[in-house]
């Protein structure tokens, strides 16, 4: 039942001129699972850091339900911290990597030898006590490293890209483990990532960090269909932009005149996006198209990428066909439909 607020976080590490935190505030709701997505760099660590106590913050506050924990030991904040490596002991069994937290606790024995069990089972690796580390697959390890975290009951459980080693098919096996599992506990979860799809799989709300700011948060399907700025729509995996004024239905873009749906209800400057699956490729001209040359194209497997040059902007598009020879003059085109508004700076 833990909502945690971040208020104004700011940290500069010593010796380095930039901040990694700036002013950051962002608050989680009791019993959700919070991805946050950036470039490396971005200042997403520093944040679980901050949390867990391993780092203090130049400025600003953190609460959990309210109250400040800064002035908590680190030992004593109940939130847990989950690494890419699992980091288990090695000379210990896994019972005795899961009991760690126990015993330190001084709990007894007949209780740490059923809690150890019911993590087990809750990870899904029921028949696992006895064998060691080393005898575990790297899926595995992260599953007990899981299970060793969560044994303490603890209020807050932060995951600093705990999949990002593992094969694509485990991976997404022990994605689906963490959401089941923090699904059926309601225990309140920081997730930090670089991979987009996993935190859009996975969290009740994406908060997408840069540069130590946060550039925009919102549920994962509502950042992803409808990025409120360019910074989010280009973090959202969108690098096609049209601005211009609007007169009626028609944008008079940067690109040529085109038809919108969705207008902006003044006469001014407007930016417009569209995402790369919505853009589509023709030999023919139609109502909503724009001459463009290809670049080139990249087979994927379940789609193929187009890159096309529109005058001195190259943009992407996702197809279905692998038919577009280099150099060659077809037609892009921008289902009105589509094409959606995004705030303009300052605005
Ligand atoms: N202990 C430290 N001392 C000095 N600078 C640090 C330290 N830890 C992080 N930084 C710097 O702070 C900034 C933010 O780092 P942070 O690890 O929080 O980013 P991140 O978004 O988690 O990156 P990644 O995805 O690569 O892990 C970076 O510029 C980094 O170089």
């Amino acid at each position: 039942m833990t909502r945690i607020a971040l208020e104004h976080l700011h940290k500069t590490y010593p010796r380095q001129a930039a901040p990694a935190l700036e002013r950051l505030s962002l608050e989680v709701e009791a019993h959700t699972l919070m991805a946050l997505l950036g470039p490396s760099g971005s200042g997403k660590s520093t944040i679980l850091k901050l949390i867990a106590g391993i780092e203090d913050p130049d400025q600003g506050d953190i609460c959990f339900d309210g109250q400040s924990i800064l002035r908590i030991p680190a030992h004593r904040r109940g939130a847990v911290l989950m690494f890419q490596k699992a980091y288990l002991f090695p000379f210990l069994s896994v019972a005795d990597n899961i009991a760690f937290g126990l015993r330190a606790k001084g709990v007894n024995k007949a209780t740490i030898q059923t809690e150890v069990q019911r993590m087990l089972d809750l990870v899904g690796l029921p028949e696992m006590a006895h064998r060691r580390p080393a005898q575990l697959s790297g899926g595995e390890q992260q599953r007990i490293a899981l299970a060793r975290a969560l044994v303490v009951q603890p209020q807050v459980l932060m995951l600093d890209e705990p999949f990002s080693s593992l094969d694509p098919a485990v991976r997404q096996n022990l994605q689906e483990a963490v959401r089941r599992i923090q699904r059926e506990l309601g225990i309140t979860t920081i997730l930090v990532t670089h991979d987009r799809s996993e935190a859009l799989a996975m969290a009740d709300q994406v908060a997408l960090i840069e540069q130590g700011t946060l550039v925009a948060h919102a549920p994962p399907q509502q950042l992803y269909e409808r990025p409120p700025h360019r910074q989010a729509a280009r973090q959202m995996g969108i690098d096609t932009f049209l601005t211009g004024r609007v007169t009626g239905t028609t944008l008079q873009s940067q690109f040529g005149p085109l038809t919108v749906s969705e207008t902006p209800g003044h006469g001014g400057e407007a930016l417009y996006a569209i995402r790369p699956e919505h853009l589509r490729l023709g030999h023919e001209p139609g109502a909503h198209s724009l001459p463009v040359t290809v670049q080139s194209q990249i087979y994927r497997g379940d789609h193929v990428e187009v890159q096309v040059s529109l005058g001195e902007t190259v943009l992407r598009v996702r197809t279905n066909e692998a038919c577009w020879s280099n150099g060659k003059r077809v037609f892009l085109h921008l289902p009105p439909e589509h094409l959606f508004l995004l705030k303009l700076p300052g605005s």
